[in-house]
């Protein structure tokens, strides 16, 4: 059912100072800065030749990253996004297998124009991990 590693996502209290220090200090290519209003972040993506590091600040009151931050106020890691072929056969075998997806379990869209879902970090060993169509 696993693709690719797509993205490993890092939560960052200043997202000009992080994108700055991989794109001038380790050389790294970054895109812009991307809001996405609808999930509560503005995100920088930082292309490797095998993924991406996502970059991600929070955006608005409601942000989901907020309490994350507030518990890391250096930041850290956040989730991991795995590629996957068919986004509603991966969410419904992580049901039948007993995770929580989050949100009303409907994929959205996230900020590569694809479909994605949320597992649950308490059904994944800790870890928040994303599902992403492609
Ligand atoms: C989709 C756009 C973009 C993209 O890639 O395309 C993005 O990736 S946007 C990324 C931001 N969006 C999300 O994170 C959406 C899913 N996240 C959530 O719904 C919440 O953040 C949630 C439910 C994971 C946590 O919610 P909240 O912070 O309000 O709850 P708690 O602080 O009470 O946490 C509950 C429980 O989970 C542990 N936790 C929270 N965040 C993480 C994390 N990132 N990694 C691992 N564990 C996490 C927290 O410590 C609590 O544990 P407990 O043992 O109960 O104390
Ligand atoms: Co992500």
């Amino acid at each position: 059912m696993l693709g690719r590693l797509n993205h490993v996502a890092l939560a960052v209290p200043d997202l000009a100072r992080a994108a700055r220090r991989y794109s001038e200090t380790l050389g790294a290519t970054v895109s812009e800065p991307q809001a996405l209003p609808e999930h509560g972040v503005t995100v920088v993506f930082v292309e490797l030749d095998n993924t991406k590091v996502e970059l991600l600040e929070p955006l608005g009151e409601a942000s989901p990253i907020a309490a994350f931050l507030a518990k890391n106020p250096k930041g850290g890691m956040h989730h991991i996004c795995y590629e996957v072929a068919d986004l509603k056969a991966a969410r419904d075998r992580m049901v039948a297998g007993g995770a929580r997806v989050l949100g009303d379990g409907e994929p959205k869209i996230g900020a590569h124009g694809r479909p994605v879902l949320f597992i649950h970090p308490g059904d994944m060993f800790g870890t928040l991990t994303e599902l992403e169509e492609v």
